[in-house]
């Protein structure tokens, strides 16, 4: 039987990568195409390094530093899960989300960036980590002030508007509630979507760094809505402006 001390690691439960495997900053969407497509398009050099149960893993560089990108899934148990093994496994000390979000907001168009620097959320993960306690779910401000510094870069004419403020992490994509959403639009949150608030909660509990920056795919006032291929796509400048914030002071 294999001594559990001195048995060389070989991967986690989710992910099936070597130590070394992973660079110290992770891009992470949820859909595992959209990684693919990250690491053909947006990474030198790109290797798949994990692909357990579908969630793809690529590591690569971007302007010449290391960086990954591994899917996350959706929904807080799921990036969880990623990006806990990734703080606690794999060396890793910044993850910024660059996911798809439904705005909230009047003022929130689709294909806006959303920056979202907090996340309420309807899941038991704020009340359950620290006895008595919710815990405000906020990203790295390091993070958050690299990635504003860069949105103001990627304001060209004509495109659509960046966005910093509120998300609502959800656990139920479906939730039929109207009033639930003025009563969150009127306390100034933007968009909705399911995996920063846990992302965030991970990575103040691993030490880590996080961020979300997302692209706004439906309104759910209006209703409006991108296509799925036009979801898989449309991200390009969340991306810039993700990697930005991975690449300060790195
Ligand atoms: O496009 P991604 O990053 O998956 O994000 C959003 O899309 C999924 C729901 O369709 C949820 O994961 C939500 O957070
Ligand atoms: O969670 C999400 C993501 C995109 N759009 C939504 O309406 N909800």
């Amino acid at each position: 039987m294999p001594d559990p001390v001195s048995a060389p690691f070989t991967g986690t439960p989710h992910i099936a990568a070597a130590p070394g495997d992973f660079a110290p900053l992770v891009l992470m969407p949820g859909d595992p195409r959209r990684a693919r497509r990250i690491a053909e398009t947006f990474l030198q050099d790109a290797r798949q390094v994990t692909d357990i149960r579908g969630i793809l893993g690529y590591t690569g560089s971007h302007q010449g530093v290391p960086m990954s990108v591994l899917a996350s899934g959706m929904g807080i148990p799921s990036v969880s899960i990623y990006a806990t093994e990734l703080f606690r496994h794999y060396g890793v000390r910044r993850i910024v989300r660059v996911g798809t979000a439904g705005a909230i907001a009047e003022s929130v168009a689709v294909r806006d960036v959303v920056i979202a620097s907090a996340a309420h959320t309807d899941s038991s993960l704020s009340r359950i980590l620290v006895d008595g306690v919710m815990l405000s779910l906020a990203p790295s401000y390091r993070l958050l002030r690299a990635a504003a510094d860069a949105a103001e870069r990627e304001k060209p004419p004509g495109g659509g508007a960046v966005h910093i403020g509120p998300v609502f992490t959800s656990d139920h994509f479906y939730l039929d509630r109207p009033a639930l959403f003025d009563a969150l639009e009127r306390r100034g949150t933007l968009a909705a979507e399911m995996e920063a608030a846990g992302l965030y909660a991970v990575a103040c509990a691993e030490g880590g760094e996080a961020l979300a920056v997302l692209t706004v795919s439906d309104h759910l006032r209006t209703s409006e809505a991108l296509t799925a291929q036009e979801r898989e796509t449309s991200f390009d400048r969340a991306l810039r402006i993700a990697a930005a914030a991975l690449l300060t002071d790195a």
